[in-house]
């Protein structure tokens, strides 16, 4: 008998459209929400989406309340499940960029409630994944979690958030090529689980994005479309695998150990950017997709350079070097690069000088 069986999670609605924030209400009712919401956001998105969020629910006689969070940290968690018990929220609704998204979905999984992803920015693929990423002691990469019930993504709001966001959700979908290539690696070398739906999906999203690079332009709300589009069914792929493996591989190691030993220096999908155009290499050699990855990166002037994510040299040999071990995730990177092969990486990448 077939023994094998699995959940793949989803969101119940995904509304994404011009002024789709106004709709948020009536996405509340198309779940069959009640009671009160708790609404997480961070300091720009409360005023540009929360507020008015929260506006729109007292005219419907609901009395929102909202926690501002700074930083993503257990801490702040900690603070967000106290809000909740405080005010009997029923259900959260996350409004902002990936760290707010992350801490209400966080929140939400020990709450055992739902949570609403609201992003205000397209700059990430947690958008609709069934990850969270809050850094934990030394750990910085996603666990397991809840995805969202429903994503509402105003694209006139993600088209006017600042544009180095959008060129971070876009290198955030090209890092799934590496991702994609890490994961089949490991799948033939140490058997790791592995779904070709899903690898087949995040590719695709890079690809689109890729073959679409020159349409994604600042300020113009078509190019939100096509970066939420991208982002949204990365975080599908991640759900269908039940894991970040599409998505992620030793170019988002290489990013959380930047995260570590250069803290807030540059966006999350910025560094796995420049981190997957040399695993591209190290994949593929001289004549692989790297300079593709490279070219599409420096197209919608995301980073493509350590100068770029203002990170110094050093750091990122040593990032490269050390990343390997702060995951149990088979990569390129084996049981960890040598110092030579790394800045030959680097230098041959023109990831450094
Ligand atoms: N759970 C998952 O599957 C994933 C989670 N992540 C996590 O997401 C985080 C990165 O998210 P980011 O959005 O890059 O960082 P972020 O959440 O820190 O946002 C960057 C800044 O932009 C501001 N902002 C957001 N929308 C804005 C707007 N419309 N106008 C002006 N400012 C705005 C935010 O308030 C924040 O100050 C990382 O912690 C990363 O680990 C990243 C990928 C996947
Ligand atoms: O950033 C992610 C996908 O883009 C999540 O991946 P991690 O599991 O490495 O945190
Ligand atoms: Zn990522």
């Amino acid at each position: 008998m077939f023994e094998k069986s699995t959940w793949i999670r989803l969101p119940r609605n995904v509304v994404v459209g011009h002024d789709v924030l106004a709709e948020t209400v009536s996405v509340v009712d198309d779940l069959h929400l009640e009671g009160r919401p708790l609404l997480v956001t961070s300091p720009t998105p409360r005023k540009l989406a929360a507020e008015p969020i929260a506006a729109d629910f007292e005219e419907r006689g609901i009395e929102p309340a909202i926690v501002t969070v700074e930083e993503a940290s257990f801490e702040a968690v900690e603070s967000v499940i106290d809000a909740a018990e405080e005010v009997d929220a029923s259900y959260l609704i996350g409004v902002g960029g990936g760290k707010a998204i992350d801490i209400a979905k966080m929140a939400t999984d020990h709450l055992d409630t739902g949570f609403l992803s609201v992003p205000t920015a397209a700059s990430h693929d947690g958008i609709v994944s069934n990850r969270g990423s809050v850094p934990d002691g030394n750990t910085r990469h996603s666990v397991a979690a809840e995805p969202p019930l429903a994503v509402v993504a105003d694209t006139g709001i993600l088209a006017n958030a600042p544009w180095e966001l959008t060129t971070a959700g876009c290198a955030d979908i090209i890092s799934n090529y590496t991702a994609v290539m890490d994961w089949r690696l490991a799948h033939r070398l140490k058997n790791v689980e592995y779904s070709e739906y899903a690898a087949a999906l995040a590719e695709m999203t890079a690809e689109i994005l890729v073959g679409n690079a020159d349409m994604i332009r600042p300020g113009l709300e078509e190019s939100a479309w096509i970066v939420t589009k991208a982002l949204m069914s990365s975080g599908v792929a991640m759900s269908i695998a039940s894991s970040s493996r599409p998505a992620s591989g030793a170019e988002h190691l290489f990013s959380h150990q930047l995260d570590r030993l250069a803290p807030g220096a540059a966006l999350h999908g910025h560094q796995v950017g420049v981190g997957s155009i040399m695993t591209a290499y190290l994949h593929e050699g001289e004549s692989g997709i790297w300079t593709e990855i490279r070219d599409a990166l420096a197209s919608i002037d995301a980073p493509t350079t350590a100068a770029d994510l203002g990170i110094d040299d050093e750091t990122v040999i040593e990032a490269l070097t050390t990343c390997h071990a702060i995951r149990d995730r088979y990569t390129i990177l084996g049981d960890g690069m040598d110092e030579r092969a790394a800045r030959e990486v680097a230098v041959k990448t023109g990831v450094i000088g």
